[in-house]
């Protein structure tokens, strides 16, 4: 009793109070968040509200997008203008979730290609991109592992150069960077100088951050087995007791046939054939819905967006198809995103959320694997620029969940899930498929390859020389 009134404490104590509860009740009203924060956190937030730069970093499920999400609450409320702090990540999937856009189309560069200079100028002649940069006072960059040390330093250089202090990291905007470099890096390409491969590799790094965190209690995992194996996988190291425990996960079949456990793929085109083929194998009526995708400005560029957004276009379902939610609809009765599912029935709906979007105006009734049985109607998503809504696309928030590729996955928690890890390729892969799973139960694994776990020797000494963790 007394640890927990010490941590409301702590709780209100923070600064700015207001803001924080603010965010924090409006978590709960709409998501069912009833979270407190740790200690790390809370220092986390104290620096930002104070207008420092930070960088946010800690194994998967440590709360790293949940903290942002809360910053950026407080950045547009309580410490600038709402159109003063934009929201990034290096990905679609990841900007959606935070209801932001990528950093590239933020930064206004297309591809990020070419010399400092050249991307400058491409900066300068697009008025947008200019505006923005002219008014960014706080950047939002999340999912860093997947931005290189190359691209931070140009834009490094883009911001001292437009911001007009150039003897300022990033010209004196407060950076908000998060991610974990154990997870998917950069993609390999020859125009990335190696030497910086990673963010973390950029000449500017070390002077842009006031702090850099590492948060270490797990939230998505409480089993102490698990949670030691993960964190040799993230290391790159497995001793005996872990491939054992591996080995034990292998090839066992779900215990209640019943239960239908989502497989992940490294590929998209693995996953589309995968549920293209047990879709049609249902032999019943398959139904299409297309998404409605608003927004007049940038068309390419929000399309471009969308595309990369978990969303789909075009999405079939049909009575039985295996189905995953990708919105939080209500967390407090299960609704959320990554809860799966069968689909049931599909209703008839009048009015006016489902007018003309959605064929016939049939919404599909969902069983969940919870027991919950939920009608879903279409939901938005939006691509935003700061404050403004760029695009906005409305679609049945579910995709078919027989399978499911790595990258779809990302920042999801899952009951339970099915892979080849001997497929995997790339660091951080196999870690970022296992993470996702809250329990070892919910493991179910088709083969194994010790030598694909693996971590890059520079993000290991990243690691040890910022942080000290040998664990
Ligand atoms: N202080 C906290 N107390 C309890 N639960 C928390 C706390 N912080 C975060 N969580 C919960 O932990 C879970 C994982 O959080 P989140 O998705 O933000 O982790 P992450 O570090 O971004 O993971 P990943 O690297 O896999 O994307 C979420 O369900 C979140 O609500």
């Amino acid at each position: 009793m007394l640890r927990h009134a010490s941590k409301i404490f702590t709780f209100l104590h923070f600064k700015p109070t207001t803001s924080l509860f603010r965010t924090y009740c409006t978590n709960k009203n709409t998501t069912g968040y009833t979270q407190h924060l740790t200690s790390q956190q809370q220092e986390a937030l104290n620096a930002i509200s104070n207008k420092k730069s930070v960088f946010i970093t800690g194994s998967a499920g440590t709360g790293k997008t949940f903290l942002v999400s809360i910053a950026i609450d407080i950045l547009k409320n309580d410490v600038y203008k709402p159109g003063e702090v934009f929201v990034t990540s290096s990905t679609g999937i990841a900007a959606c979730a935070l209801y932001g856009q990528t950093l590239h189309s933020f930064a206004g560069i297309g591809l990020g290609v070419g010399h400092k200079h050249g991307l400058l100028e491409m900066v300068v002649r697009n008025s947008d991109a200019f505006e923005r940069w002219k008014s960014v006072r706080a950047l939002v960059i999340d999912d860093i592992s997947m931005i290189s040390g190359d691209l931070f330093d140009k834009l490094d250089y883009i911001a001292r150069t437009l911001k007009g202090r150039v003897h300022k990291p990033w010209g004196g905007i407060q950076l908000i960077v998060s991610g974990d470099f154990f997870q998917l890096p950069p993609i390999m390409d020859d125009q990335y100088p190696f030497d910086r491969h990673f963010a973390f590799d950029a000449k500017c790094w070390n002077a842009t951050f006031y702090l850099e965190l590492e948060l270490t209690p797990i939230f998505r995992q409480s089993e102490q087995e698990f949670i030691d194996l993960l964190q040799g996988v993230r290391r790159g190291r497995l001793n005996e007791e872990h491939l054992r425990i591996l080995q034990q996960y292998c090839c066992k079949e779900p215990v209640d046939s019943s239960v239908t456990v989502p497989y992940l793929y490294p590929l998209n085109r693995d996953v589309k054939i995968v549920n293209d083929a047990r879709l049609r194998s249902l032999n019943g009526k398959i139904l299409k819905y297309t998404a409605r995708d608003t927004g007049k400005k940038a068309k390419n560029l929000w399309k471009w967006e969308h595309n990369r957004g978990i969303a789909p276009k075009k999405l079939e379902l049909g009575i039985g198809a295996r189905v995953m939610l990708i919105k939080n609809m209500d967390v407090g009765v299960g609704l959320m995103k990554g809860a799966t599912g069968t689909i049931v029935d599909f209703v008839e709906q009048t009015g006016k959320k489902s007018r003309g979007v959605f064929a016939k105006c049939l919404l599909p009734k969902v069983r969940f694997d919870s027991g919950l049985v939920h009608m879903i109607g279409p939901e938005e998503w939006h691509v935003m620029e700061g404050e403004k809504v760029l695009a906005t696309r409305k679609q049945i928030p579910l995709i078919l969940a027989w399978a499911i590729s790595v990258h779809k996955c990302q920042g999801m928690t899952l009951d339970c899930l099915h892979t080849d890890l001997s497929k995997a390729f790339g660091d951080g892969m196999v870690y970022v498929a296992l993470s996702r799973v809250r329990t070892l139960r919910g493991l179910y694994l088709s083969g194994f390859d010790s030598s694909k776990i693996k971590a890059h020797p520079k993000v290991l000494a990243f690691y040890n020389n910022h942080f000290g963790s040998k664990q």
